[in-house]
């Protein structure tokens, strides 16, 4: 095969350059492993008159999907412009002309990635979409190929950078939630409107491909439950770290025989996990498998060269596999029907903290509550306030289930020695299954 092979880009804004720019600057290795060169015949924007970082043809920009979408020389479909709707009906469109398709998309692929994998396979064509998760970390190939053989009982992912780098650096350094949310904007980890990061909603994209990748079932966003960070004071960190824990935004997927639980939330991981040292914008993805047991993928989850690399890792893959002519084996229809937990099956550790009035009973009146719902406490620490009538009480709970937790959270708000309950976190990454 020594035709040179033709690709479309949808999309040249930071991903997209960054695949132009790793397509020209590793064209030797592309030669190397296809036994042909790769050309970007056509670039789709939104403004043909834009100033490009750069060196583009003219003529290689256009206004209009159709020229690449109907064009017979493009072999590949590469989407990296973001966004839901026309994203969807140019991959559809490329994929119905047998067009192979590798996108960054985890909003398009956590919301419609089922339909648009069967069409894929439908067609015979590879819809590849490693960068849309982690980024630049090889983590769907990893789950797919790599842990092929094992069976995966539970994943943990730090996988939102912007998030990462706010509570790294409010932990690490006592700075402000808003000063360092606008840092990481200034720093470009963080999406258009930083809400879907700070709110748990890209983390959640991620965690939902992830679960249905790693447990070979159909799970979507409205599976994952999801809290953000935006609460998360600095008192919490301060005595989170005091009890030895590192609070991190994580995406949890775990499986129980049959069994799945899917949620992003901010949890404490003991100092020593691995998990714990993730520090700044990095991600990293920590996955147990019965057989390999503890493993863990680390590296940029963002940015222009870590996510493009994905990108075209994704196309020499689409590539080789069409010299192969082996095209569309690949694509990964889901094994096992969608059945998730419910409360009373989904265990955890809790960090809590109230505030409660400093008398005679307190206690008394707490490990009751406790007591009546199966909550026993593995550390409890108490702090006078200076108010001299108050106590900061935080306690860290042994493994108990949902129900019986919120049960007794919504029981605390209205004790009458508890002024107020602060926050509640899950303890995570001391169960390993
Ligand atoms: N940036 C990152 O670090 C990461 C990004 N991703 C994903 O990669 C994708 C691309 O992200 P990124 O490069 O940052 O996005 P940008 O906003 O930087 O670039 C988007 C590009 O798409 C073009 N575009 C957008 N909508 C249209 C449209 N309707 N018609 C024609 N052109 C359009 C824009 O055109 P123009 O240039 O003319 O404005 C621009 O070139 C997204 O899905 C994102 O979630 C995934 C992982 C990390
Ligand atoms: N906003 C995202 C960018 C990559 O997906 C993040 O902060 O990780
Ligand atoms: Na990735």
């Amino acid at each position: 095969m020594n035709k040179r092979m033709n690709i479309g880009l949808l999309g040249f804004g930071t991903v997209g350059t960054g695949v132009l720019q790793i397509i020209q600057d590793h064209q030797d290795k592309l030669v190397h492993q296809l036994g042909c060169g790769v050309d970007v015949k056509k670039i789709l924007v939104s403004d043909i008159e834009k100033k490009r970082d750069v060196n583009v043809a003219p003529e290689q920009l256009t206004l209009d999907p159709q020229e690449i979408l109907d064009d017979p020389e493009i072999d590949v479909v590469v989407e990296v412009m973001g966004g839901i709707d026309d994203a969807r009906s140019y991959i559809r469109h490329a994929l119905e002309n047998n067009k192979h398709v590798v996108t960054a998309n985890k909003d398009l692929m956590a919301l419609h990635g089922s339909e648009l994998l069967q069409l894929a396979d439908k067609q015979n064509c590879d819809l590849f979409y490693e960068a849309s998760v982690a980024g630049g970390i090889p983590i769907l190939r990893t789950l797919v190929e790599g842990l092929a053989s094992d069976r995966i009982t539970k994943m943990m992912g730090i996988v939102n950078g912007t998030t990462n780098y706010i509570l790294t650096k409010m932990s690490k350094e006592g700075r402000m939630y808003d000063e360092v949310l606008k840092e990481a904007q200034a720093l470009g980890y963080a999406e258009a409107d930083p809400t879907a990061d700070v709110e748990g909603l890209d983390a959640a994209r991620k965690i939902s491909i992830l679960g249905t990748l790693g447990f070979s079932m159909n799970l979507d966003l409205n599976d994952v439950s999801v809290k953000g960070i935006t609460d998360v004071t600095s008192a919490d960190l301060h005595y989170c770290d005091q009890l030895g824990y590192t609070m991190k935004l994580v995406g949890i997927a775990n499986r129980c025989g049959d069994k799945v639980e899917v949620s992003v939330q901010p949890a404490l991981v003991p100092h020593e996990h691995p998990l714990a040292s993730v520090d700044d914008e990095y991600n990293a993805v920590y996955v147990y498998g019965e057989a390999v047991g503890e493993t863990m993928f680390y590296g940029a989850g963002a940015g222009q060269l870590p996510t493009a690399t994905a990108v075209v890792s994704d196309l020499v893959e689409v590539l080789k596999n069409k010299r192969l002519g082996v095209n569309g084996n690949s694509v990964v229809i889901p094994q096992f029907d969608k059945k998730l937990k419910t409360d009373e099956e989904i265990y955890s550790k809790y960090f809590l903290r109230i505030h409660a009035k400093d008398i005679p009973g307190t206690f008394a009146s707490l490990t009751s509550l406790f007591n009546e719902y199966g909550v026993s406490l593995e550390k409890i620490l108490q702090v006078p306030l200076s108010e001299g009538t108050l106590a900061e009480i935080i306690v860290v709970t042994h493994a108990v289930s949902k129900k019986n937790y919120d049960t007794v959270l919504e029981k605390l708000k209205s004790a009458g020695v508890v002024v107020e309950v602060k926050s509640s976190y899950r303890v995570e990454g001391e169960m390993k299954k």
